[in-house]
C-alpha cells in the first residue's frame, strides 16, 4: 500500500453559511421546518436573506467543517468541493486553505454562484438550514483526482451529496478508488430528511460495502430503519456496516461493530448557542482518533470535545485550536 499523504479527505457540498439568531415566528412566517435542511432556489434564498437581521457570514459545508476540524486537531486533511470563481468562492477557498487543508478542486468559471446556506438559529440553539446549492451542484466525477483519493487513509463523504445530480457519481467514483487502494470510506447520513429521500440508496451503499463507516445522529438512525425504537435501529446498524457511530446529543455517543458496542459521554458545555456543525465536528474528532488508531471510546471522547466547542458559538467552524483544547483536557493527540 502506498504511503498515506492525507489522514482524511472529505468530499461535500461547498457552502458559505449566512447565520442569524431569530425566533420561531420567523420560521413560521417562511414556512420552515425547524431543525431541517431544505434545498431552496435563488428566489427563495433572496426572499429569506432580505428578511434576515444582521448576519454572521462564515465558510461552512458539512464535510468541509469536518475536514477543517481534523486539521485543527493536527492531522493532514484535504477537501474536494465545488465553488464558483466569484467573490464568495474566493473567500471560501481562502478560508479552507488558511485552515491548513489541501484544496485543489477547480472553481467553476460560469454557471450558478457559489452555494450558500441561510441558517436560522433559534433561542434553544437549534439550527434550521435553507441551502441554495449553486455551484456545489456541479461537482462531478471529473473533480475526483484518483491519485489524491488513493493517498488518503480515510475518504469521508456527506449524505447531502446525494442531492445534486452529478455528485452521486463523484461519490461512487471516490469510494471505488479508495477501496482499490485499500483505504476506508466513511459516510455521514447528514440529515433525517435526507435519509428519508435516499433511504434505500444509503442502505444499499452500506450493505454492498461501498461504505465502511457510518455516522448518524439518533433521528437519522430512526429514519434509516423507520423505527422509533433506538435499540432495534442500533441492532440493524450493527448488521449493515463494519463501524457505526451514533451521536445522542447530551447522552454522548454509541460506537458499534458487528461484535462490539462501546459508549462515550458528551463533553460538558457552559452554554448551548448554535448546534450548526455539531455532527460535523463530532465526526472530525472521531475520525482524527481513528486515523491515530485510538480506541473507539477515545475517538468518541475526541468527537464530543470538538462538538462541544462548536456548539458554544455561532458558526460551524472551530474558533480555537482543537489540538490545544484536547491537550488541555488530557485527551491523547
Ligand atoms: O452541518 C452544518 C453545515 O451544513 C450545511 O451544509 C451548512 O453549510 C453548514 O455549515
Amino acid at each position: 500500500m502506498a504511503d498515506v499523504k492525507y489522514d482524511v479527505l472529505g468530499i461535500g457540498n461547498a457552502l458559505f453559511d449566512v447565520l442569524v439568531r431569530t425566533d420561531e415566528a420567523f420560521l413560521a412566517k417562511h414556512g420552515m421546518t425547524k431543525g431541517s435542511m431544505s434545498l431552496i432556489d435563488e428566489a427563495r434564498a433572496a426572499a429569506i436573506y432580505k428578511d434576515m437581521g444582521p448576519a454572521t457570514e462564515v465558510s461552512g459545508g458539512s464535510a468541509a467543517n469536518t475536514i477543517v476540524g481534523i486539521g485543527s486537531l493536527g492531522a493532514r486533511a484535504a477537501y474536494v468541493g465545488k465553488v464558483k470563481d466569484d467573490q464568495i468562492g474566493k473567500l471560501y477557498v481562502h478560508d479552507i486553505r488558511a485552515a491548513g487543508v489541501a484544496f485543489n478542486t477547480p472553481a467553476a468559471k460560469d454557471g450558478p454562484a457559489t452555494g450558500c446556506s441561510y441558517i436560522l438559529v433559534t433561542g434553544d440553539g437549534e439550527r434550521t438550514m435553507n441551502t441554495y446549492l449553486g455551484a456545489a451542484q456541479d461537482l462531478s466525477p471529473a473533480d475526483i483526482d484518483p491519485a489524491e483519493i488513493a493517498s488518503a487513509g480515510i475518504v469521508y463523504l456527506e449524505g447531502y451529496l446525494w442531492d445534486p445530480k452529478n455528485a452521486k457519481d463523484a461519490f461512487v467514483k471516490a469510494a471505488t478508488i479508495a477501496h482499490e487502494a485499500k483505504r476506508k470510506v466513511a459516510l455521514t447520513l447528514s440529515d433525517s430528511f435526507c435519509v428519508d429521500r435516499y433511504r434505500d440508496e444509503f442502505l444499499g451503499l452500506m450493505r454492498n460495502g461501498t461504505v465502511d463507516i457510518v455516522f448518524a445522529n439518533e433521528s437519522e438512525l430512526h429514519s434509516l430503519y423507520m423505527t422509533s425504537d433506538f435499540d432495534t435501529a442500533l441492532k440493524q446498524l450493527r448488521n449493515d456496516v463494519k463501524l457505526g457511530v451514533v451521536t445522542r446529543s447530551e447522552k454522548g455517543c454509541v460506537v458499534v461493530t458487528p461484535t462490539d458496542a462501546v459508549a462515550a459521554p458528551a463533553s460538558p458545555i457552559a452554554k448551548l448557542v448554535d448546534t450548526t456543525g455539531a455532527g460535523d465536528l463530532f465526526a472530525a474528532g472521531f475520525l482524527y482518533g481513528l486515523a491515530r488508531n485510538l480506541a473507539h471510546k477515545q475517538c468518541g471522547e475526541l468527537g464530543a470535545l470538538a462538538a462541544a466547542e462548536v456548539i458554544q458559538h455561532i458558526g460551524a467552524r472551530p474558533q480555537v485550536s482543537l489540538k490545544e483544547l484536547a491537550q488541555q483536557r488530557g485527551l491523547t493527540v
